[in-house]
């Protein structure tokens, strides 16, 4: 995929902007809090219809503004694209080639982007719940009905974990919670087998770009840790029994506590280098290296799957990596994938290994020359 134009108007603290982007590699380059990570964020948005950073849309919106508005037009395998979104306080509006899309999954995955940026550290130190925010990004942009499963699962957790929360003040409609029950699993087990096999997938690239990067001295292994079967293998009859018998042992558990306390909603991933977890054994380089060759992984994942390669966005890490694991990201992106990067100053990027490069100048909402 190819970004050619990119314009935002009322985006951030962008005003108005149209930028033609017409090389492989393009630099937003400026001191710091200029809007140079807006602009990535713009085309992420564009791409997902969320942004990386906050779950707040409203912030995006520029400040005394109603609205905001995000376009770009793209070369893909099947010809040009437009895409437009518009965010208000009623919501999201979404076009491709001028028609509008009823649902969110109907846009999501006209454009793919893989972003790497300072804050993707966390998907291997931080929380089970930005692993989990991972997973469910990156399969959404490839398998749009993920989107929808994963919907209706949220939806379903929410009724559920009403009624639990309720259940202390009136009797437990028992007949009620069962058809809850059911309608949990039967789209959790979905979630679990998406999520397996995107693992799997991830995990074959990755293993091989880690231990390239490592010069083969570091063996990567990514697993997916369902919190209802018993091995990361799901196997869809066994896991739905296995759910709904798990469901039915810890009922009095659950209504005690007043939530659901098992299903996708409590998944997690593991990584292991040399058979040592990374999070609680790895050094802050190895933590470093295992985002690296997870992001590098999505890149291959998704031209496997979608058959051309996402655009690239690197946010300001091109300084964070060491000369050799530089080149080896430049040399990834380089030949294959189009690629947007933030910097602070062109020092920390080795400029004589880019051909081609695009410098835009930001400075405080513009590009100046
Ligand atoms: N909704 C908004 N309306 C107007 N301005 C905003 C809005 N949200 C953020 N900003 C402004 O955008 C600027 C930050 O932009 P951005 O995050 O792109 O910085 P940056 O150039 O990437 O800097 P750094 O190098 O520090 O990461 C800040 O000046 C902030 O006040």
């Amino acid at each position: 995929m190819f970004l050619k134009k990119l314009s935002v108007r009322h985006y951030r603290n962008y005003e108005e902007l149209e930028l033609n982007t017409d090389s492989n590699v393009n630099i937003f380059l400026g001191s710091n809090a200029q809007g140079k990570t807006n602009l990535l964020e713009a085309i992420y948005v564009l791409a997902l219809t969320k942004s990386h950073r906050t779950f707040q849309d409203k912030e995006l919106i520029r400040w005394q503004a109603d609205s905001a508005h995000i376009a770009a037009e793209i070369d893909k395998k099947y010809g040009p694209c437009k895409l437009e979104l518009a965010l208000s306080s009623k919501g999201k509006r979404v076009r491709i080639n001028g028609l509008e899309q009823r649902k969110l999954s109907q846009f999501i995955g006209a454009l793919n982007v893989v972003m790497f940026a300072p804050e993707d550290l966390e998907i291997v130190k931080g929380s089970p719940g930005v692993r989990r925010r991972f997973m469910d990004m990156e399969i959404g942009q490839v398998y749009p009905s993920y989107i929808y499963d994963l919907s209706q699962y949220q939806k379903t957790l929410q009724q559920r974990n009403n009624m639990l929360k309720n259940a202390f003040k009136a009797p437990l409609d028992q007949d009620m919670l069962s058809v809850w029950d059911e309608q949990l699993v039967t789209y959790g087990v979905k979630i679990m087998k998406k999520r397996q096999n995107f693992i799997k997938k991830l995990q074959k690239w990755a293993e091989q770009i880690h231990a390239g990067i490592t010069n083969g001295k570091e063996q990567l292994t990514i697993t997916y840790s369902p919190s209802v079967a018993d091995s990361e293998e799901v196997d869809d009859t066994v896991v739905f029994d296995q759910f709904m018998v798990k469901l039915s042992k810890i009922r009095d558990q659950e209504i005690r506590r007043g939530v659901s306390i098992l299903g996708p909603h409590r998944d997690d991933l593991l990584f292991f280098i040399n058979g040592k977890e990374v999070q609680t054994y790895g050094s802050q380089g190895q933590q470093r290296t295992t985002a690296l060759s997870l992001k590098l992984a999505e890149l291959e994942l998704i031209y496997e799957e979608v058959g051309e390669y996402p655009i690239l966005l690197l946010d300001d890490v091109l300084s964070e990596l060491d000369e050799y694991r530089q080149t080896q990201l430049i040399q990834t992106f380089q030949s294959k994938v189009q690629t947007f990067i933030t910097t602070t100053g062109l020092e920390s990027v080795h400029l004589d290994q880019l051909n081609n490069a695009s410098i835009f100048h930001v400075n405080s909402g513009s590009i100046t020359d």
